[in-house]
């Protein structure tokens, strides 16, 4: 029996959930834990794993599935990778992904580790779907439109913001990759919403968006973790115009994002150390099974 890959599950939250089901559904892969910034309270649904609050509390972990949120991702990852395990995280900040990347490379290299950056569904699977079209026909325009349907990233961001309780920010689609950000939030006692709004229209992740923000009593009533995408990229092949190609799907977000980890947590045991992003990656090593049955079935 070929060995199983042994994952670390880093942060508890929607991915981290999702991640530790993903993973008891591949037959490849084994969980060796759970790491939390703080054990606390025990949490019954996680009574089957071991939960500690350093990773090198578990015994023997091939790679680790970074769940946190995208601003604590870098610092992680160093520190993680620093102790020759891999990881794989979904970064969603796209501008500053080849800071990431290069970023971690050579500490990979330094310790036979391997990272694979921004590997979500967008940032992540989408970014082969981009690429693809753009092999396919390389002059044109690719368009990627959002929604409706809650982000995560954006969510986490409003979420951080001091004075907020809880937040839920839903991405909707204008057309031609440009959105409208309706961003409901619940506030902590005291705080101001005028102080509060100011704040999350300045953040990155919204400042170059139409963002509304929304007070109300109940985040938790309005939420539905759904999302999506419609991509299109109309172009040139060769010297040929009016190549038209669509990508579209309805997903549950963080189910969608987890499984991807999972799959690019199974592509580091098969690349040589460095961090990569997921278009660097050859498709197949995401994927489970024999390389001749895999071409066999999909070439
Ligand atoms: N690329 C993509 O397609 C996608 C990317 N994402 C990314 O996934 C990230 C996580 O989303 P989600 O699971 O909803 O977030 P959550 O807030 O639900 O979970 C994050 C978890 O990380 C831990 N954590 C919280 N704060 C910190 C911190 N400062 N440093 C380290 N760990 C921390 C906590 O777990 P604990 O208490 O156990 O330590 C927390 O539960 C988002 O920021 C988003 O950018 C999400 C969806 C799609
Ligand atoms: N990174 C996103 C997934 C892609 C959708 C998106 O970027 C958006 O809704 O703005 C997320 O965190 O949910």
């Amino acid at each position: 029996m070929t060995k199983k890959i042994r994952a670390a599950v880093v942060g508890y939250g929607n991915i981290g959930k999702y991640a530790i089901e993903a993973l008891n559904a591949a037959d490849d892969f084994e969980i060796a834990g759970v790491v939390r910034r703080s054990t606390g309270e025990p949490l019954a649904e996680l009574a089957a794993y071991q939960v500690v609050d350093d990773i090198d509390k578990l015994d023997k972990v091939d790679v680790a599935i970074l769940c946190s949120p995208t601003r604590a991702i870098k610092q992680v990852a160093q520190k993680i990778l620093a102790k020759g395990i891999n990881t794989v995280d979904s970064f969603d900040v796209h501008s500053q992904i080849v800071d990431l990347k290069n970023t971690l490379d050579p500490i990979a290299k330094a310790n036979n580790a391997v990272s694979v950056v921004a590997a979500g569904w967008d940032p992540g699977s989408d970014s082969i779907v981009r690429t693809l079209m753009l092999a396919m026909a390389p002059k044109g325009i690719t368009y990627t439109n959002f929604g409706p349907g809650m982000s995560m990233g954006h969510s986490v961001a409003a979420r951080a913001i001091p004075g907020v309780k809880e937040a839920l920010s839903v991405t909707v689609p204008m057309g031609t990759g440009v959105h409208r950000r309706l961003v409901y939030i619940e506030l902590e006692q005291g705080a101001d919403f005028a102080t509060v709004e100011k704040t999350l229209k300045a953040d990155d992740y919204f400042a170059s968006d139409e963002t509304h923000v929304k007070q109300v009593d109940c985040v938790d009533n309005l939420k539905d973790m759904g999302h999506g995408v419609h991509l299109t990229h109309k172009g040139v092949s060769g010297e040929t115009q009016n190549q038209l190609f669509e990508y579209s799907m309805r997903i549950n977000n963080p189910a969608l994002t987890s499984q991807f980890l999972v799959s690019a947590a199974r592509a580091t045991t098969k690349l040589s150390s460095g961090a990569y992003t997921v278009i660097e990656v050859a498709p197949i090593h995401f994927l489970q099974g024999e390389t001749d049955k895999l071409i066999e079935r999909l070439v």
